[in-house]
C-alpha cells in the first residue's frame, strides 16, 4: 500500500514514511492509493472480535509490509490499554433507533485519543528502527493537544509543540496542555484563533528549509495515520447494531472534517453505511457548503462546543479528492482559489456525488444548550457541548428506519461551565485528573508570526540539524 497526495506533486510514499511525513510537500495531505475491500463475510466474522482485534483486523491492510505483525499486535494492545472502559468506545441508546458511541473514555476524554495512543506508538517505533528523532508541530483547538501531550510526553525521540488559541479553549482543555511535566512538551499559546494556528503550522510545513532543520512532524488529522486508527470505531459500532446485514448512518459533531471523513473511509472499505451527517455549531461553513455548493468563510464565533470553531476543515480536500475520482489538479485549483479569495465553488456533479452520501446540520447555540438539558431529562445522559450539537441534528433525522450512531466526541466534564448552565448538573472529572485544576502551569504566549513561533522551535528543539 503506498499513499498519493491530494495535490499530486509530492511524491507517493509508504507507510512509515506518510506516518512521519504530516503534510505532503506539495501542501496535500496523504490518501490510501486504494481502499482496502472488506467483503461482507468478512465483516460478518468481525463480530466476534474484541475492539482490540478488530484494530488490528481493519488497521493490518493500510501498514502490511511496512510494520512488523506482532510489534503492531503489541503497540495496538498497548494503546488500547490505557483506556478506562472495557469496550473502549462503547454505545449507549438514547433513543428509540438512536445511540451514542462514548469516544471519550482514554487519557484526556476526547475522541483524540483513540488515534492519538496509537500514533504516539506508531512513531516511537518508527523512529527507534530508524534511529532517528522528531519535531512534532500541532495546532489545536482544544483537545487535539492535549490528546497529543498525553501521547507523547515524555518519549526520548521527539520533542512536541502545541499552539493552541490564547483565550479560547476550555480552563480543562488549558490545562491538559499546560501542567504536563515533561521536558519534552511545548505548549504555545497563540493571540489568534484555531485557523490561525492552523495556517502557522501548515506554513511551516510549506517552508521547506524549517521543516527539514528541525525534522517536522504533525499529529493533527493532515496526518494519514490519525484518521486510519478511527476507521474502527465506525465498524465496531455498526457491527453491534447488525452490520453488515443492516446499514448503520453516522451523525458526527465536526469541525476538520477528520473524524467524519474516517467514516467516509469505512464506507469505502465494505461496511454498509447508509449516510454520515455532519452536523456543525454556529460556525457552519460545512452545512452551507452542503447547500450551496460553494465553500466560503467567514469569521469564526467563540462558541460553548471550542474544537469546532473551525473555518479551515482541512481534511475537506481529502473529501473532494476522493468524491472528485481522484482529481489531483482540481483540488489543487480549489485549494488555490481558497487561498486567494476566501471561496471556491463546487462543481455540480462533485457536489452530486457528495450529497448522495452525506447531509449536514448546524445546532446554534441555543439548541445545543437545549439539547444538553432534553436529553438529560428524557434519558438521564450528559451530553457535552460538542456530542450535543451532533445528538440534536440527529434528532431531525426521526427514530424510524436505519439506526442513527452519534459519536459523542468529548466528555462533558471537560466543559463544565457550558454543561452547568444548561443542565443544572456538575460533571465531575474522573479521579485521575481530579487535581488538575491546581497542578502548575507552563506555557509561553506568542503572537501568529511565523518567523518568530519557528524560532522559538528551533531553539528549543533538539532534533534539529
Ligand atoms: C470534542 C470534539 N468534537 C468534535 C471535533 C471535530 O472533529 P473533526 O475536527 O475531526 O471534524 C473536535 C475537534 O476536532 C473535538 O475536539
Ligand atoms: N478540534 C481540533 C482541531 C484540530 O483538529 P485535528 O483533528 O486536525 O487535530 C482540536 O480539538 O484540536
Amino acid at each position: 500500500m503506498d499513499y498519493i497526495s491530494t495535490r499530486g506533486e509530492a511524491p507517493a510514499l509508504p507507510f512509515r514514511d506518510a506516518l512521519l511525513t504530516g503534510l505532503a510537500r506539495d501542501g496535500g495531505l496523504y490518501v490510501p492509493r486504494e481502499w482496502p475491500q472488506f467483503s461482507r463475510d468478512e465483516i460478518r466474522a468481525m463480530a466476534s472480535l474484541s475492539y482490540v482485534e478488530l484494530a488490528i483486523t481493519v488497521l493490518w491492510p493500510f501498514v502490511e509490509g511496512e510494520i512488523e505483525r506482532k510489534p503492531f499486535e503489541a503497540i495496538v494492545r498497548e494503546a488500547y490499554g490505557t483506556f478506562a472502559h472495557e469496550a473502549i468506545c462503547p454505545l449507549v441508546q438514547t433513543g428509540h433507533n438512536r445511540f451514542v458511541l462514548e469516544l471519550f473514555h482514554g487519557p484526556t476524554l476526547a475522541f483524540k485519543d483513540v488515534a492519538m495512543q496509537l500514533l504516539a506508538r506508531l512513531m516511537d517505533h518508527v523512529l527507534i528502527e530508524r534511529d532517528e528523532r522528531a519535531t512534532i508541530v500541532g495546532a489545536t483547538s482544544g483537545d487535539t493537544g492535549g490528546a497529543a501531550i498525553d501521547g507523547f510526553g515524555g518519549q526520548d525521540r521527539t520533542d512536541i509543540f502545541i499552539l493552541f488559541p490564547h483565550g479560547r479553549v476550555s480552563p480543562v482543555q488549558q490545562r491538559q496542555m499546560t501542567t504536563s511535566p515533561h521536558a519534552n512538551v511545548h505548549a504555545l499559546a497563540i493571540e489568534g484563533n484555531f485557523d490561525d494556528c492552523q495556517s502557522l503550522v501548515k506554513s511551516m510545513f510549506n517552508h521547506h528549509r524549517f521543516r527539514d532543520n528541525v525534522r517536522l512532524s504533525g499529529v493533527n488529522s493532515i496526518n494519514w495515520a490519525r484518521i486510519m486508527a478511527q476507521i474502527v470505531y465506525y465498524f465496531s459500532s455498526a457491527l453491534s447494531l447488525g452490520a453488515p446485514d443492516r446499514p448503520v448512518s453516522f451523525t458526527v459533531p465536526t469541525g476538520n472534517f477528520g473524524d467524519i471523513f474516517a467514516g467516509y473511509c469505512a464506507k469505502r472499505m465494505g461496511l454498509p453505511i447508509e449516510r454520515l451527517v455532519i452536523a456543525t455549531n454556529a460556525n457552519d461553513i460545512l452545512a452551507r457548503t452542503l447547500e450551496t455548493g460553494s465553500y466560503t468563510m467567514e469569521s469564526v464565533v467563540a462558541t460553548t462546543s471550542p474544537s469546532m470553531d473551525i473555518q479551515i476543515s482541512s481534511n475537506f480536500e481529502r473529501l473532494l479528492f476522493e468524491a472528485g475520482g481522484q482529481n489531483a489538479a482540481a483540488v489543487r485549483r480549489s485549494m488555490e482559489q481558497l487561498q486567494q479569495s476566501r471561496s471556491f465553488k463546487l462543481e455540480e456533479s462533485l457536489l452530486g456525488k457528495i450529497r448522495e452520501g452525506f447531509a449536514a446540520d448546524r445546532a446554534d447555540e441555543d439548541a445545543v444548550a437545549a439539547e444538553i438539558r432534553r436529553t438529560r431529562e428524557q434519558c438521564n445522559y450528559l451530553l457535552d457541548p460538542h456530542s450535543a450539537a451532533a445528538h440534536a441534528v440527529a434528532r431531525r433525522y426521526g427514530e424510524a428506519g436505519t439506526p442513527m450512531v452519534v459519536l459523542a466526541t468529548a466528555h462533558p466534564a471537560k466543559f463544565p461551565d457550558a454543561v452547568i448552565r444548561a443542565s443544572g448538573v456538575t460533571p465531575a472529572l474522573p479521579p485521575h485528573l481530579s487535581d488538575l485544576m491546581s497542578r502548575e502551569e507552563h506555557y509561553e504566549v506568542l503572537s501568529p508570526e511565523l518567523e518568530m513561533v519557528e524560532d522559538h522551535i528551533k531553539k528549543q528543539s533538539r532534533a534539529g540539524m
